[in-house]
């Protein structure tokens, strides 16, 4: 049987993904997408010399053995101390307050002696204490954040001190979801008969929702041609940019997904991939759509889902991939097949070292080994198994 190496499917699908398309967006709103432009200073943060404490503005020469200088003015956030500071003075001050000039430190309010308009130090002056530079933070000219930064909350702060009202993110893609089986009943319904409940939907829209404009759930389908044809052309009509199914893509009777597709046109791009689980995996295109059909078996989907959909929607917001885990295994692995085996594992950190314990269940439809794992050790076709203290690679999952 003729299987795809797992590296080569995903080049053909990264191939695929459209470039990186923009929405001008405020800022307000922009929280958790990636920005197609970078972020460039058009100011100098801060735009003056500003004071770090409450205290006073002083010259650090004029402060000397009990020396009092003469308050002459304020300088408080918003309203700057107008003059200029001159020789034996001092300018009360607050914190994020313009430094007037003249002055070169400021000292920290605790460390003063106020008696009525005079002043004096009990510490000596350090210059250039307790001031923040006009620019310190950044300066006009200066990229603050870089195209593919997602904007998480640290980012907005950053992107809105750069005074970045409006920002260009990438346009996320609309997905559509569709389960098939005739086993399949929706999750809180009352098991019949040879009846299963279906899990892989509302697992791939959690984790696939944060990259998409939009997750639309179509449900379940049966396994009849008739059901099929009408609910894919329903959802072509929709137009969404990714489709993804899961079920029906194996070699069985029942696995009626790929002929159906193929008849509404879909140009396929592969079908199966040296991998495990996960190795009926398809994938082609409908003009714009990307299609990727996945297996029915849980933990198959949700693995391709993580090794070939995710790093999709990465690519088309112009996020960088994760790189992969490097860490020691706190346990050995048993020898490998020639294919690619995507083995579950637990991120356990004791005493000073981080490691991979692999989860030892296999089985594609096994949930709840699935629902204990935090990353997939990725071990490579035929590995004659390691042992226990060998750094292996693994993805981050979840
Ligand atoms: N003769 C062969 N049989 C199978 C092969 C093969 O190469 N030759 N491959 C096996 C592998 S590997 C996988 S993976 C599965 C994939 O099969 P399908 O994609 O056709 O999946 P189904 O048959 O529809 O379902 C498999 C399994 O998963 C359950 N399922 C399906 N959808 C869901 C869902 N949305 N939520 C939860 N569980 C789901 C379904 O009930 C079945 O138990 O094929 C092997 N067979
Ligand atoms: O590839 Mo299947 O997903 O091994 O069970």
């Amino acid at each position: 049987m003729n299987l795809l190496p797992v590296d080569e499917a995903l080049n053909r699908i990264l191939g695929r993904v459209p470039p990186v398309a923009a929405d001008r967006l405020a800022l307000s709103v922009s929280a958790g997408r990636v920005l197609a432009a970078p972020i460039i200073a058009t100011h100098d943060q801060p735009p003056f010399d500003a004071s770090a404490m409450d205290g006073y503005a002083v010259r650090a020469g004029d402060v000397a053995d009990d020396r009092w200088l003469q308050v002459t003015g304020m300088s408080q956030a918003g309203a700057g101390f107008a003059g200029t500071l001159g020789a034996g003075e001092a300018v009360r001050i607050f914190t994020g307050a313009p430094v007037p000039p003249g002055a070169d430190t400021v000292i920290m309010q605790e460390e003063a002696e106020r008696s009525g308009n005079l002043v004096r130090f009990t510490a000596p002056a350090r210059r250039g204490h307790s001031i923040r530079p006009r620019g310190y933070d950044f300066a006009t000219g200066r990229e603050i954040l870089a195209a593919g930064t997602r904007l998480g909350p640290f980012q907005l702060a950053a992107a809105a001190a750069a005074n970045a009202g409006v920002v260009s993110v990438a346009r996320r893609p609309r997905l559509a979801l569709l389960a098939t089986g005739d086993e399949l009943v929706l999750p809180g319904t009352p098991l019949g008969p040879d009846q299963i409940v279906a899990s892989n939907s509302v697992a791939l829209a959690a984790s696939l929702a944060p990259f998409a404009h939009d997750v639309r759930d179509w449900g379940i389908a049966r396994d009849s041609r008739n059901e099929l044809d009408t609910v894919l052309d329903q959802i072509f009509a929709d137009a969404p940019d990714i489709v993804v199914t899961t079920g029906g893509a194996s070699v069985g009777e029942h696995d009626l997904v790929q002929a159906a597709l193929l008849d509404r046109g879909v140009e396929l791009d592969f079908w199966r991939i040296n991998m495990r689980p996960g190795k009926p995996l398809m994938f082609g295109s409908l003009g714009n759509t990307l299609v990727f059909g996945l297996p029915g078996n849980p933990v198959s989907a949700m693995v391709t889902s993580e090794v070939f959909v995710k790093p999709a929607l990465r690519h088309w917001l112009g996020l960088p991939q994760m790189a992969p885990l490097r860490l020691p295994l706190l346990s050995p692995t048993p020898r490998n097949t020639a294919r690619r085996h995507f083995m579950r594992a637990q991120v356990i950190a004791r005493e000073g070292t981080t490691g991979l314990l692999p989860i030892t269940e296999t089985d594609s439809g096994h949930t709840s080994s699935l629902a204990m794992a935090d990353a997939l050790i990725v071990q490579p076709e035929h590995d004659p198994g390691q042992e226990a203290g060998t750094v292996v690679s693994a993805l981050e999952i979840g």
